[in-house]
């Protein structure tokens, strides 16, 4: 069995000890790269928000250089819905037709982009956001998806991308001027073509090619949870196997998981799923000893 505790709250008695403990973490992590997904479930509280942006400008105060990629499944829900449409989801993957495209690029694209951009900017950095149409980084092929239970069938999910290429050197531009990345996950095809991708896609892809030191995937849940709803602190590829056979792991835990267990056998040093919902999660995260969430191991 995977280590096993109850979920819960951070305690935030520990300020000052929490602050103190940074010092070894900042040394460690000093202009290394640390990818940030912040999924669209965890972006619906105004104040989780806010501290978001603001831990992501302390990271970089401090040294880091934090790439974001965001998401925006429930933003796109709600725009949908005005246009009479409601999303479909094959493992994970949002069956995206022509106008399906449009909402998801204006949202993921503008709204949502733009959002973070102005928080973070809010807050005193320099954020920048952009597609992987931005200078063709992402380039991108239609997705083809096997059927779930046969393998070799294959299910048309529209105009979802497979990420073909990300060209690193438009980030390390940015990374090495004092700019934050905040990326929206779509990319370009050689014809030109927009794709939607999957938000974790995006995110452990670009940390492998940007040899990133960690991916965070902040969530709405406590991290990977069994059955019983017990939070899972570490998870094996063998064990993270084991779940999505018996079905623990469904919708969006799948392209998740697969994305943060393919970071991690890549090279990234250090993959977590956590509680978007925790404030400043992200800081807890990355600069203290108390990580919050699930951490997925490449053996
Ligand atoms: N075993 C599991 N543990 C935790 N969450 C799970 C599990 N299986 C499925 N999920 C679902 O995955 C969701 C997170 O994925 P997703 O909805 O794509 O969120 P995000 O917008 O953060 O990417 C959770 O809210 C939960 O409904
Ligand atoms: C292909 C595909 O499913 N794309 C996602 C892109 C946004 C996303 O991944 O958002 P979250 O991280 O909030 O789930 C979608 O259309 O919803």
């Amino acid at each position: 069995m995977p280590g096993v505790t109850k979920p819960q709250d951070v305690n935030p008695a520990r300020k000052a000890e929490i602050l103190a403990e940074a010092l070894p973490y900042i040394k460690r992590f000093f202009d290394k790269t640390v990818v940030i997904k912040y999924g669209g479930n965890a972006m619906t509280d105004p104040h989780l928000k806010d501290c978001f942006a603001r831990d992501v400008v302390l990271l970089k105060l401090v040294g880091l250089n934090p790439v974001v990629v965001h998401g925006g499944g429930p933003q796109i829900e709600t725009l949908l819905a005005r246009v009479g449409k409601k999303g479909e989801f094959i493992q994970g993957m949002r069956v995206t037709d022509a106008e399906t495209m449009e909402v998801v690029e204006m949202v993921l694209g503008g709204q949502v982009n733009k959002e973070i951009v102005s928080l973070i900017n809010q807050h005193g950095g320099k954020a920048v956001g952009l597609t992987g149409k931005d200078a063709s980084f992402i380039r991108a092929k239609k997705l083809l998806m096997q059927k779930e239970n046969a393998p070799g069938d294959l299910v048309d999910v529209g105009m979802v991308g497979e990420i073909t290429k990300i060209d690193p050197s438009l980030i390390a531009f940015l990374d090495q001027g004092d700019f934050i990345p905040v990326i929206a996950p779509i990319g370009v095809g050689d014809e030109g073509e927009t794709y939607n991708i999957n938000a974790d896609v995006v995110a452990g892809k670009l940390a492998e090619i940007l040899k990133a030191e960690k991916l965070v995937l902040l969530t709405n849940t406590p991290g990977v949870l069994d059955k019983a709803g017990n939070l899972l602190t570490g998870l094996t590829p063998r064990q993270i196997d084991d779940l999505v056979t018996d079905g623990t792991l469904s919708g969006g835990m799948l392209p998740k998981i697969s994305s943060a267990l393919d970071a991690a056998r890549n090279g990234v040093k250090s993959v977590h799923i956590i509680d978007g919902r925790v404030e400043h999660a992200l800081l807890l995260e990355i600069l203290t000893d108390h990580g919050v969430g699930t951490m997925i191991k490449s053996k």
